[in-house]
């Protein structure tokens, strides 16, 4: 079974393509949601979190999103603390639920996979692209909470697409929906022809 990486900036479009390659019967695993999972789930995982951040992490035995966006996305260091924490506990659960998979690949959807020096671990890599502008539109369009501001945050901790895309393996240029989902119709052939 082949690891494919589907990875790309914050609002170019990862979980809209990875939903194309789900209804092509491809398993996705989803590591912003499945980390959250773990966040709030595994004691050793909380009681690690609530050391590095405070109590304050959480509320309500719930992820306080908001407090940890604020301390991380604006210090690079205590963000790559946190990384190190999160990141071994994901890639386990990742590979224990990859032994379940029986297709020819799977998906790992992850929004920052070279940032962290991972991409040697993936057979491929697919990246999907688009113009910051647009990214931060669609951001704000899908969470009225957010702001310029608090997206340009972890633009900040992410590499420009130029650095990623000399790395990658399959480029998505996701800009209208239909031509996004020939790319992926064409990805997903090439993917089963080489494996
Ligand atoms: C800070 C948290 C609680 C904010 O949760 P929230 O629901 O607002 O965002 P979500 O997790 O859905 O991420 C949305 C986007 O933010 C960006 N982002 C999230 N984590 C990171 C990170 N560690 N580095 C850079 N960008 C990040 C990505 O573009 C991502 O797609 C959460 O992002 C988190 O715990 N991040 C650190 C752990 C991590 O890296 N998770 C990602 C999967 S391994
Ligand atoms: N080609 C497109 N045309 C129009 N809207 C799009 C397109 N691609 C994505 N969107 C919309 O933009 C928003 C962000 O897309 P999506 O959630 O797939 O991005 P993401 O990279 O997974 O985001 P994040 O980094 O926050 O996890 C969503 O509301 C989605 O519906």
């Amino acid at each position: 079974m082949k690891y494919v990486g589907l990875t790309g900036g914050i609002g170019s479009g990862k979980t809209t393509v990875a939903k194309m390659f789900t209804q092509l019967g491809v398993p996705v695993y989803n590591s912003d949601d499945e980390a959250k999972q773990l966040m709030e789930n595994s004691t050793s995982l909380k009681k690690a979190l609530k050391t590095l951040l405070g109590e304050a992490a959480y509320k309500n035995e719930r992820l306080n999103k908001t407090f940890i966006s604020d301390q991380v996305f604006n210090d690079t260091s205590l963000l790559g603390q946190l990384n190190s924490i999160v990141h071994p506990a994901v890639r386990t659960h990742f590979l224990e639920w990859s032994k379940q998979q029986k297709t020819a690949y799977v998906i790992q959807e992850a929004a920052i996979i070279f940032e962290i020096g991972s991409q040697n671990f993936y057979d491929r890599i697919i990246l999907v692209t688009a113009p910051e502008n647009l990214r931060i539109q669609r951001i704000m369009d899908r969470d009225p909470k957010s702001s310029p501001t608090t997206i340009k945050a972890r633009m900040q901790n992410q590499w420009k697409d130029t650095r990623k895309i000399a790395s990658s393996d399959y480029i998505i240029e996701n800009l209208d929906l239909k031509t996004t989902e020939r790319q992926v119709l064409k990805i997903h052939r090439a993917l089963l022809e080489n494996s």
